[in-house]
């Protein structure tokens, strides 16, 4: 029998853990022969929301769902962890960026860096997703320098679905004809969804696209603010489409990449493109089903350059701001 996967997931009473964990335990992450056993974290306030959640996933019966642990006890919610997925926080209100979240959210990922460090599996990958993920992935990450660099993420993918989805409908194709769309830099208004690389029927998009202002003034401008835009329609931030981004990013890292596509992740930076090292840093990437690599040697023309040292310089800013959270503190 195929060992069961260890998969914690904090703020698993909230929003994106409710479009999450069902998929999750269904095997749309792991696959149908991989057994799941979830570690659900929460903080006490959320807890009875939780044991409800737990109630719905007993109550769907899937066979593939051995364990689950509810607990607010980073100790034991982390223990023998495979994949941390890190959600739980606050979300964003209408009218504030994400970075406006570091003062209330940074502090949540220190004792969860250092208790991932202490009691995870020693194949630990983690995902941030809690905004701004980016930085609060550094957090994490630099209390528990223990484990590797290559197995943190901070997750861009949901900005890339969406570009991907802009592109195939300007250029009315379907999904899968849009490839190597990149995303970098910070999942923030600053980010770049990067059409200069981006290939749609084999072709650059560019030119399949025959509209050159679409690109700058429309394509771009939506992406980095479609969070903001599904607030003001919701009310409430993405969720769904968030949960789906979280599936879609373990399956990229797990699973070999596509030869003539890449995905988009938050990884440490070790340099590329000239990013500081150590930054959580949006990049294009490939995964040969163990390890995920930076691709490297991309042409970046001079426009897209300026964007990528814009989103660069948030995410040192972002840094500056969260020293009393580090290590040495
Ligand atoms: N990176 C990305 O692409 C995206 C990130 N997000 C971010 O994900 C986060 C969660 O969003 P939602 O699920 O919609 O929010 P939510 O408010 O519905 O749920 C958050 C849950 O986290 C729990 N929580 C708070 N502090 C915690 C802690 N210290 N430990 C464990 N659990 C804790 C809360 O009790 C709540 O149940 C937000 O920061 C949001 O901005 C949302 C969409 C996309
Ligand atoms: O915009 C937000 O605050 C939530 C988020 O990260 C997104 O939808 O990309």
């Amino acid at each position: 029998m195929t060992t069961p996967v260890r998969v914690a997931v904090t703020g698993a009473a909230g929003q994106i853990a409710y479009s999450l964990l069902f998929r999750l335990a269904a095997g749309d992450v792991f696959g149908p022969e991989t057994p799941i056993e979830l570690s659900l974290i929460e903080i006490e306030p959320a807890m009875a929301a939780l044991e409800g959640v737990a109630m719905e996933l007993d109550d769907c019966a899937f066979p593939l769902l051995r364990r689950m642990e509810l607990t607010t006890d980073l100790a034991r919610g982390f223990d023998g962890v495979n994949w941390a997925l890190l959600i739980g926080s606050v979300p964003r209100k209408a009218g504030m960026e994400r970075r406006d979240l570091l003062g209330v959210n940074g502090a949540i990922f220190r004792p969860q860096g250092r208790a991932l460090a202490e009691h995870a599996a020693s194949d630990v990958r983690v995902l941030v997703v809690g905004n701004p993920c980016n930085t609060n992935a550094l957090i994490a990450r630099e209390n528990a320098r223990e484990i590797p660099a290559e197995r943190w993420f901070s997750m861009t993918r949901l900005d890339q679905n969406r570009a991907r989805t802009q592109l195939a409908q300007r250029a009315g194709v379907a999904l899968d004809e849009v490839r190597t769309v990149a995303i970098w830099g910070n999942h923030s208004a600053t980010q770049v969804p990067d059409y200069w690389h981006a290939r749609i029927g084999g072709k650059p998009a560019t030119e399949v696209i025959d509209d050159a202002a679409w690109f700058d003034e429309h394509f771009i401008p939506t992406v980095q603010q479609r969070g903001a835009a599904i607030i003001k329609a919701r009310g409430a931030s993405s969720a769904a489409s968030a949960a789906n981004a979280v599936i879609d990013s373990v399956r990229s890292v797990i699973h070999p990449s596509a030869a003539d596509d890449w995905e988009a992740l938050g990884v440490v930076s070790a340099g590329e493109y000239g990013i500081p090292e150590g930054l959580f840093f949006g990049f294009p990437v490939r995964s040969d089903g163990e390890r995920v690599h930076v691709v490297e040697g991309l042409d970046v023309p001079e426009p897209l350059a300026a964007r990528i040292a814009v989103t660069r310089d948030e995410l040192i800013a972002e840094r500056a701001e969260i020293g009393d959270l580090l290590p040495s503190h």
